[in-house]
């Protein structure tokens, strides 16, 4: 079942085209990567999923909850760990389920739980930016720039995690990336984005050895 189906999108800002007629498609349990450099068009995308930026033309469709970890995580760094989780179970005005399943699936959080999210590494914040995205008990989850400002130990443990979700889970996961090494790793699937326009499409591992690919992003051959 596709989950999220965007079809012919354009976006304009004052003129300025970010998006230029993006096609792409997200079917229930997968787990596919959307890379590009900065100034692709990456972030403008998620904001039409979220609905925060109207597109120009085409059609977006979302089945189901979308949730996002946004781009810098976004914590509220005075909360502790167990209120930022809180505030993602919010929805219209009502409170959402305990945090309980959260700890159980991001059991590196438990420790951490009576902290300031803002006292946090930056790859513990990311993990409760996830955690309170999964709050929501959304059907697709978008998280833009999973690797940004990491160290890689740290981005290699939170890919670990999010692996691990989607397995046991089926969590459905766009995973939004400037890291194509990461983005390749983690997804089955990955679109290419450049300039607004999507230039490359398919398997993780095909793509992984093409050479358009390697040469812009992975500076040489992908192992
Ligand atoms: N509010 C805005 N007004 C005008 N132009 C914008 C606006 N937001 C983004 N743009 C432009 O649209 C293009 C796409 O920007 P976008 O933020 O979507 O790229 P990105 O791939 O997310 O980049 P990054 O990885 O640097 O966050 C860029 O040329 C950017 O300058």
């Amino acid at each position: 079942m596709t989950l999220v189906s965007v079809s012919s999108l354009t976006v304009r800002y004052s003129g300025a085209t970010a998006l230029d007629d993006v096609s792409l498609h997200l079917d229930r349990s997968e787990m596919v990567a959307l890379i590009g450099a900065n100034g692709a068009g990456k972030s403008t995308l998620v904001k039409v999923l979220s609905g925060l930026v109207a597109p120009a033309s085409g059609q977006v469709t979302v089945n189901g909850r979308l949730a996002q970890v946004p781009e810098g995580r976004e914590v509220f760094a005075d909360l502790s760990v167990d209120d930022n989780l809180r505030l993602g179970g919010w929805r219209n005005g009502r409170r959402g389920r305990d945090t309980t399943a959260i700890y159980e699936l991001l059991p590196a959080l438990v420790p951490l739980r009576r902290r300031a999210a803002g006292t946090l590494s930056g790859g513990q914040q990311q993990m409760v930016a996830i955690g309170r995205a999964l709050m929501g008990r959304p059907d697709v989850l978008v998280i833009d720039e999973l690797s940004l400002g990491l160290a890689p130990l740290v981005v290699e443990a939170l890919a670990g995690h999010l692996r691990d979700l989607h397995r046991d889970r089926g969590l459905t996961v766009l995973l939004i990336e400037q890291n194509a090494r990461l983005a390749l790793s983690l997804c089955s699937r990955a679109y290419v984005l450049e300039a607004g326009r999507i230039v490359l499409d398919g398997d993780a591992p095909v793509l992984a050895r093409d050479e358009r690919l390697t040469a812009a992003y992975l500076g040489g051959h992908y192992e």
